[in-house]
C-alpha cells in the first residue's frame, strides 16, 4: 500500500496541468506549484504534508460556512425559501438559470448565486455585524481569530462585474434581501478569509462528525443542517464536475477557486488515522472548470487506496 506522502508527491507533480484563478488578479500571484494537505482525525492525530505553513483565502469554501451558519441561525426552513438545493450542470458563476425559473430562485448554496443570496440571510444590523457574527462562528471552530487577506478581497471587489450582475438580478426577483452592494461586501470579505489546511481540515473533521468538534465535544451546528450541508457538498460542491467526483471520489468536499478543497471521511485506519476524517488540500493551480488539479488527484487516488467513497 502507498503511503499519503507518496500521492501527496504524485499529486503535485500534475500541478503543471493546471494554472491560477486568472479573473482574480490576487490569486494569479500565487505559486501553482505549491501542495499542501492536512488530515485530522477524531482523537487529534495529524497528518500534514507539502506547504503547510502557506495561507489561502476560501473563495467557495465559505459557501458551506455560511450556508451551515444562516440555517443555525435562521432555521433551514426559512433558507430555502430563498435558495434551493438542485445541482445546476453550470459552471458556478452562471447567471442563465435565474432567469429560466420561476421566481428566479438559486438552485443551490453552492454556487454564486446561491451563496449570495445567502449572505443576504446573516443575521445582523450591518455589514460590519453580518461578517463579524459569521468570522465569530468559524473563529470558534478552527479556534483563532478569523481575518481576511485585504489584497483578495481589493482585487475581488474591483473585477466583480459578473458577480454585482447576478447579485442585482437576484434583488430585481426579490430573492436577495437588503442592500446589494453591503451584501457583495460581506460576500467579498467571506471568500476573502484566510485559513491553513490545518484549520480548514478541522472544519472538515467537524461536519464530518455532524456538527460535534470530536476532539473538545463541542457542538456547532446540528446534525440536520450537516446532513443537508454534505449532500449539498456532494451534489453540488465540486461546480460542474461534482458528478464525476461523487462517481471518481466519492467524498463530501467543496472547492475554491484559490485551489482549496475540504473534504470529509470516516476510515479504520487511514495510516494510523481512525473514525472520522477532516481533509483539506490546497494547490492553487486550478483546471477550467475551478478545482485544484493536485487536490482532485490526491482526492482521487486516496479515496481508490483506502475505498473512502461513501457509496
Ligand atoms: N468558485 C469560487 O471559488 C468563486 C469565489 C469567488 N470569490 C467568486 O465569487 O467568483
Amino acid at each position: 500500500m502507498a503511503s499519503l506522502e507518496y500521492y501527496v508527491q504524485e499529486s503535485q507533480n500534475l500541478a503543471v496541468l493546471g494554472e491560477t484563478a486568472s479573473y482574480i488578479p490576487a490569486l494569479d500571484e500565487q505559486d501553482p506549484s505549491q501542495f499542501a494537505v492536512c488530515l485530522i482525525d477524531e482523537n487529534g492525530n495529524q497528518f500534514l504534508a507539502g506547504d503547510t505553513s502557506t495561507s489561502f483565502t476560501l473563495q467557495s469554501i465559505s459557501k458551506v460556512i455560511s450556508f451551515i451558519y444562516a440555517c443555525e441561525e435562521m432555521t433551514l426552513d426559512y433558507v430555502l425559501q430563498y435558495v434551493d438545493v438542485e445541482p445546476t450542470g453550470d459552471s458556478f458563476n452562471s447567471i442563465i438559470r435565474l432567469e429560466n425559473t420561476e421566481f428566479g430562485k438559486p438552485f443551490n448554496p453552492m454556487i454564486n448565486a446561491g451563496a449570495i443570496t445567502i449572505t443576504s440571510l446573516l443575521p445582523g444590523q450591518n455589514r460590519e455585524e453580518k461578517f463579524q457574527h459569521l468570522c465569530d462562528f468559524m473563529g470558534k471552530m478552527i479556534g483563532k481569530p478569523v481575518k481576511i487577506n485585504q489584497e483578495v478581497y481589493e482585487s475581488e471587489i474591483k473585477t466583480a462585474d459578473r458577480n454585482r450582475s447576478i447579485a442585482y438580478y437576484l434583488k430585481s426577483n426579490h430573492i436577495l434581501q437588503g442592500d446589494v452592494e453591503s451584501v457583495l461586501d460581506v460576500y467579498f470579505r467571506h471568500c476573502a478569509i484566510e485559513v491553513t489546511v490545518e484549520s480548514l481540515a478541522r472544519i472538515g473533521l467537524i461536519l464530518s462528525n455532524d456538527g460535534v468538534d470530536p476532539i473538545t465535544n463541542e457542538r456547532f451546528f446540528s446534525k440536520e443542517i450537516s446532513k443537508v450541508a454534505k449532500a449539498l457538498m456532494l451534489t453540488c460542491g465540486m461546480y460542474n464536475a461534482s458528478g464525476k467526483f461523487a462517481t471518481f471520489v466519492g467524498l463530501p468536499s467543496k472547492s475554491g477557486v484559490s485551489g482549496g478543497i475540504l473534504s470529509v471521511a470516516e476510515h479504520e485506519d487511514l495510516q494510523g488515522l481512525q473514525g472520522k476524517i477532516g481533509i483539506a488540500t490546497f494547490g492553487p493551480a486550478i483546471d477550467p472548470i475551478g478545482n485544484s488539479v493536485a487536490g482532485i488527484e490526491f482526492l482521487k487516488r486516496i479515496s481508490i487506496e483506502y475505498d473512502l467513497s461513501i457509496f
